[in-house]
C-alpha cells in the first residue's frame, strides 16, 4: 500500500480549498492507497503536519496551497526519501510553474498518480529553507506590505509594490557586506533564488535552474524612484539586466553581513520573516529533494 497524505491550507489562494477522501478516492484507489488528510489552521501548522505524516509513514506528502505552503511541507522532506506532490491552489505559484504542474487540480492529482520523480536543488539560509527564492529589501518590503492587506490576489500584489515604492525612502536603514568585500548602504534589493520564476509569470532570475547546484543572485544597490519604476518594467521583461546598476549572477553561496541596522527584513518563498542573525550563509544543497512532477 501507497501512504499518501494531502496536506491542504484552506485559505491558499481564493481559500475555502477543502479535498474529501470521496473525491480524492476517484484518483487513488482504495486498493493501493490509503488516503490521510489533513488541514492547516495557522501559519506554520503544515510543518507540524508534515513531521507527523513522516512519524506516521507516509510515502507521498502532497503540499495543497501556494509556495507558502510548500516551503512548510517541503522544509520536513530535505533529504528524505519521502516523494513532495505538490497541488497549486496559491496566489502566485511560482514554484509549481517553474516544475510545470498545472494549476488544474484534476490534472495536478494525476500528474501525482504517474509518480515521475525528480531530485531539485534546496537554498538554505543558516538553518532555514528556501526552494523558489528568498529577498531582502524591497522584495521583502513587498511581501510585508501584500500580507498585511489580508487578500492574497494579483492587485494585492501591485498595490502592495506601489506601497513599498512610495515608502522606500523611509525604511530602516541597513548596511551589509557581501562575501567579506562589498560593502551596499541601503541596498533596494537582494534577491537569491533557485528557480525562475516569481509566480504570476514574472521573472528575476530567468536563468535559474532548480538543478543546476546555483543560486540566481540580483543585487541592486541604492536607485532613484525613476529607476525603481524602470527596474519594474525589467521585471515584466524577465530582463533584470537591462538596469545597468543591477548585478545579476550565478554562485553557489553568498554570506551577508550586516554592519549597520538591527534586523534583516526578508521574505522567504513569499512569506514576510524577520531575521535577527548578523551573519546569513546562504547556500545550496544539490538535488535535495525529491518531487513529482
Ligand atoms: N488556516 C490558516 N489560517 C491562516 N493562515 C494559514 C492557515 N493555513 C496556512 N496558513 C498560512 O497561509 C500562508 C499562505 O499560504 P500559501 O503560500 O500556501 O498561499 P498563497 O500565499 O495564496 O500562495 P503563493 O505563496 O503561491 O502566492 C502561509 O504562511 C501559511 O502558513
Amino acid at each position: 500500500m501507497i501512504d499518501i497524505h494531502f496536506i491542504v491550507n484552506p485559505i491558499a489562494g481564493q481559500g475555502r480549498n477543502n479535498f474529501s477522501e470521496s473525491f480524492l478516492q476517484d484518483y487513488f484507489e482504495a486498493d493501493k492507497y490509503n488516503i490521510t488528510i489533513k488541514s492547516s489552521i495557522y501559519k506554520g501548522h503544515a510543518l507540524v503536519l508534515s513531521k507527523e505524516s513522516i512519524f506516521q509513514k507516509a510515502t507521498i506528502i502532497v503540499a495543497c496551497g501556494g509556495d507558502g505552503t510548500i516551503n512548510e511541507v517541503a522544509s520536513t522532506l530535505v533529504g528524505t526519501s519521502i516523494q513532495l506532490g505538490v497541488i497549486p491552489i496559491g496566489s502566485g505559484n511560482g514554484l509549481a510553474s517553474t516544475l510545470n504542474i498545472p494549476r488544474n487540480i484534476h490534472k495536478a492529482l494525476l500528474l501525482i498518480k504517474k509518480n515521475n520523480k525528480i531530485r531539485i536543488d534546496v537554498g538554505q539560509i543558516n538553518q532555514r529553507y528556501f526552494f523558489s527564492n528568498t529577498g531582502f529589501s524591497f522584495s521583502a518590503s513587498v511581501i510585508k506590505n501584500y500580507e498585511e492587506q489580508n487578500k492574497r490576489t494579483l492587485s494585492s500584489y501591485v498595490t502592495a509594490t506601489l506601497k513599498s515604492l512610495f515608502y522606500y525612502s523611509k525604511k530602516n536603514k541597513l548596511n551589509i557586506r557581501i562575501n567579506d568585500k562589498t560593502d551596499v548602504t541601503d541596498p533596494f534589493l537582494v534577491f537569491v533564488s533557485n528557480s525562475n520564476t516569481l509566480g504570476y509569470d514574472m521573472s528575476l532570475t530567468p536563468k535559474a535552474s532548480l538543478q543546476d547546484g546555483l543560486l540566481d543572485i540580483v543585487i541592486v544597490p541604492k536607485i532613484s524612484v525613476l529607476k525603481m519604476l524602470y527596474f519594474g518594467l525589467c521585471l515584466l521583461l524577465k530582463k533584470p539586466n537591462l538596469l545597468k546598476e543591477a548585478i545579476c549572477y550565478q554562485s553557489d553561496s553568498l554570506t551577508l553581513y550586516r554592519t549597520q541596522g538591527a534586523f534583516y527584513l526578508s521574505q522567504i518563498d513569499g512569506e514576510s520573516s524577520q531575521i535577527n542573525e548578523e551573519t546569513l550563509l546562504i547556500s545550496i544543497q544539490r538535488k535535495a529533494l525529491n518531487v513529482l512532477v
